[in-house]
């Protein structure tokens, strides 16, 4: 598991904007710096508009959320009744409105995208994290250069609803560029950007995808230089940013990790745990999206329900041969296939034992009722 990006490098401020993004331009102001865009406002009703104001998600605790706006920062609970399904939880980058009088919450703002994250073993889906914007899916020109595995994390960022961007760090160890942009070729709307890390003029190219009011996150193995990156691209405005340590029910200190940056001169920087522990919980559309050409090719085979493997008249495996489709990426694609119908069955048996459970306490309420009736 690797650790955290700023961890160990630590040079990004926490989502608390600084004076100099706190200035009257209405293009630039504190709620538009976090993100405040119109598929936001326009979910305002007239009414709400005079009486709450919306709060950005900035860390979620068990019953509270710490969340910034227009008054600064505050602590929120969110352990009313509006919040009993998991779903509905608030998650970090989700926008809420806050009853302006009261502070407490009113309901969530529908997501502009979200990810959420199949733990190992676990029964239902996770909340990793809402209204990303972009993602760097982020690789290097070497050894780990792996086409399966950014078809894997494509897969992902579709299904969150979010634009994304692959970047190949250490092209100034690479010999041959030309290798990576074959291999690519399939991926025509794939934007691809080769750089050196280290260098701040190479990464250039990368600042529409953090520019002030944008969340960006990362995905990419350990070592492939993402903390290299954001260090580029934080520019030299770096301020130190510290995890927070708070006391628990029995008086020690915890130390948390805070999930939500702002880059210096740029937007803001998605940083949990949960991102980079994603798997591909429920991912279909994303797959789908991820795999288009091998989708379009299957409505051409000849049985409806052609597994692509030795049937007759397979458009699939007729494409395999002639060279058009990689057997690599077919491979890859029954793999993700294989991996996403696991994780739907575990979330349906989950579903069908709540539903069980559910009917289990209604029989027993029923039953005392009666056995209360009859008593009386
Ligand atoms: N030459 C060269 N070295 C790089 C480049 N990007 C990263 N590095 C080096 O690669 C090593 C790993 O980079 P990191 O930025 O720590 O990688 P990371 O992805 O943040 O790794 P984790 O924190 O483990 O997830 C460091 O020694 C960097 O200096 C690059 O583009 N060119
Ligand atoms: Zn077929």
């Amino acid at each position: 598991m690797s650790k955290s990006l700023i961890s160990r490098r630590p040079v990004f401020r926490r989502g608390a904007l600084s004076s100099a993004d706190n200035n009257h331009q209405p293009s630039n102001s504190p709620l538009q710096a976090l993100g405040w865009k119109p598929f936001f406002q326009q979910q305002l009703r007239l009414e709400e508009l005079a009486e709450c104001e919306p709060v950005k998600v900035m860390a979620v605790h068990r019953s509270q959320v710490e969340v910034t706006g227009d008054a600064g920062d505050e602590a929120i609970l969110v352990n009313g009744p509006l919040f009993d399904d998991a779903a509905e939880r608030p998650t970090v980058g989700d926008w809420l409105l806050l009853a302006r009088q009261t502070r407490k919450p009113v309901r969530r703002l529908d997501r502009s995208s979200l990810f959420k994250r199949m733990a190992p073993g676990a029964k239902q889906a996770q909340l990793i994290a809402a209204n990303v914007d972009n993602v760097l899916i982020v690789s290097s020109c070497n050894h780990d250069f792996n086409l399966s595995r950014v078809e894997r994390y494509l897969a992902l960022v579709r299904e969150a609803g979010c634009r994304a961007c692959l970047v190949l760090t250490k092209a100034d160890l690479a010999a041959n560029h030309d290798q990576y942009h074959e291999a690519l070729k399939g991926h025509r709307d794939l934007p691809v950007v080769l750089v050196n890390a280290l260098d701040t003029a190479s990464v250039e190219p990368l600042r529409e995808y953090c520019r002030s009011g944008e969340t960006l996150a990362l995905l990419g193995s350990s070592g492939v230089g993402k903390s290299t990156l954001l260090n580029s691209l934080a520019g030299s405005e770096l301020a130190a940013t510290s995890d927070i340590r708070e006391d628990d029910s029995k008086g020690r200190h915890t130390t948390r990790h805070r999930a939500l940056y702002t880059i210096p001169n740029g937007g803001l920087l998605l940083d949990s745990p949960g991102m980079r522990e994603l798997g591909l919980a429920d991912v279909r559309e994303g797959l789908a999206a991820t795999f288009a050409d091998i989708s379009a090719l299957a409505e051409k085979c000849r049985f409806a329900d052609c597994a692509h493997e030795s049937e007759p008249g397979c458009a699939v495996q007729a494409a395999v041969e002639s060279g058009e489709l990689d057997e690599r990426r077919l491979r890859n694609w029954r793999k993700l296939e294989r991996e996403v119908a696991r994780n739907s069955k575990t979330l349906a048996e989950a579903r069908a034992d709540d539903r069980a459970l559910g009917q289990f306490y209604r029989a027993v309420q029923s039953h005392a009722r009666a056995h209360k009736k009859r008593t009386d």
